[in-house]
């Protein structure tokens, strides 16, 4: 059964949602499943921009022969070689032998590498800047390499003025019936799990986001298609300022984050103890997670968010407690950066957890590690209390 949207009166969504899906890339968990978008224009020319992942490569040829109503098919633009992308593209090829395959040198490279047909016989190889007529619409070919991988570019159509924006503007999220974001209630509903796909898909990619955010402001944008979630029309200023904060790794809200890693719950009573008294001195919107609960994903996302972070970590066999080291790794390796950190260690013999958090930190630029660390032994004692408010003023401090 076609299940294709119209999106203007010459461009459909012809791509399918996945529910079924636990972990998206086999790390990330998506309890709200995720969309693989794909985009057929009818011109003098027809062109689908990206197919889908192998699993519902049955949805997308349907939708597209629904779309097509006999016609065939001329062009097949692929922005990105990741298989939830390019999966289908034998499939297309042999239902459309007349297409023509269009993407950047490297991307055909990447195409050879999976698949075994003649990627030569089918490539038009585009650069920056390149342009294909369809008739009406006119097809510009925009570089954007790492913007998650590197043969990675965008497509903008100059007449209805939309812009194919790879994995860029995605989200997690299976689409619910509607496809414009302006029809949801994005901000409560969409912006956490649109934050968390920008933080761990592209957020190590900073600069590179920035280089196409600078390429994009030189355009006029009315529609922003990416390849994964809700299609763009209104507020683009709002989305494009989002990020523009994220990919230059300013932090949206002058709030705290505080982790924990506890076994028997005397850290987590600390964590909770500096959340209280941040909370008392009028800090909003405080985030508290046990690392051991939550998927390092979530949190990454909102260290992307808040101001000031706080890691507080038992000594596990001599080191930081597994969890913790992953959520740290996880957050070095995404290059965050302009924050105020605080560490915490327990130990109930030779409490070393802050040297090694200190340690992990250490290459990434502008983070503002705060003198005051707290060491408890075992537990959080009463005569701690001075400690304990030093550290929450100097936290609070940093918030001004
Ligand atoms: C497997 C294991 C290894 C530990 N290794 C150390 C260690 O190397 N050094 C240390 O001082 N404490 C170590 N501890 C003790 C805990 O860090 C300590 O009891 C801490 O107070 C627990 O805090 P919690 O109540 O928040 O879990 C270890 C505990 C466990 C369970």
């Amino acid at each position: 059964m076609n299940c294709s949207r119209r999106l203007t009166d010459t461009l459909y969504w012809v791509g399918a949602n996945d529910r079924r899906i636990a972990l998206f890339e086999n790390v990330y968990p998506v309890p709200r499943g995720v969309s693989y978008n794909s985009y057929l224009l009818l011109d003098e020319k027809t062109a689908l921009f990206d197919t889908i992942d192998q699993a519902f490569t049955h949805q997308l040829l349907e939708n597209v022969s629904s779309v097509l109503d006999g016609r065939s098919l001329d062009y097949l633009i692929v922005n990105h070689m990741e298989p939830d992308h390019c999966a289908s593209i034998a499939d297309i090829l042999f239902r459309y032998p007349g297409v023509k395959i269009v993407c950047t040198a490297k991307a055909a490279n990447m195409m050879k590498q999976f698949f075994e047909f003649d990627v030569d016989q089918y490539v038009v190889p585009v650069k920056e800047g390149d342009t294909l007529s369809l008739g009406v619409h006119t097809l510009t070919f925009v570089m954007a390499p790492m913007v998650h991988w590197p043969e990675v570019m965008v497509t903008y159509e100059t007449t209805e003025k939309i812009l194919f924006s790879a994995d860029a503007f995605g989200s997690f999220g299976a689409i619910n019936g509607n496809i414009f974001a302006d029809e949801t209630d994005y901000k409560n509903q969409w912006l956490p799990e649109a934050r968390r796909y920008y933080c761990n898909i592209v957020g190590k990619y900073g600069p590179q986001v920035q280089a196409l955010l600078k390429k994009a402001s030189r355009l006029e944008i009315s529609m922003i298609c990416p390849l994964h979630s809700l299609v763009w029309r209104k507020d683009l200023d709002w989305l494009l300022e989002k990020y523009s904060r994220w990919s230059s790794y300013e932090p949206e809200e002058k709030t705290v984050l505080i982790a924990y890693a506890s076994v028997y719950g005397h850290t987590e009573q600390a964590a909770d103890a500096i959340a209280a008294r941040l909370a008392e001195r009028g800090v909003p919107n405080i985030a508290v997670y046990d690392v051991s609960k939550t998927h390092p994903s979530y949190i990454l996302a909102d260290a992307f968010r808040c101001s000031a972070l706080v890691f507080a970590s038992i000594t596990y066999n001599n080191g930081i407690f597994c969890n913790m080291e992953t959520l740290l790794h996880q957050i070095a390796a995404h290059n965050l950066q302009n924050r105020t950190v605080a560490f915490l260690e327990n130990g109930s013999w030779a409490p070393v957890s802050v040297k090694h958090m200190t340690d992990t930190f250490a290459s990434l630029k502008n983070m503002k590690v705060l003198e005051e660390s707290l060491t408890i032994r075992s537990s959080l004692k009463n005569c701690q209390g001075d400690c304990l408010e030093a550290l929450v003023d100097s936290i609070f401090q940093s918030l001004a």
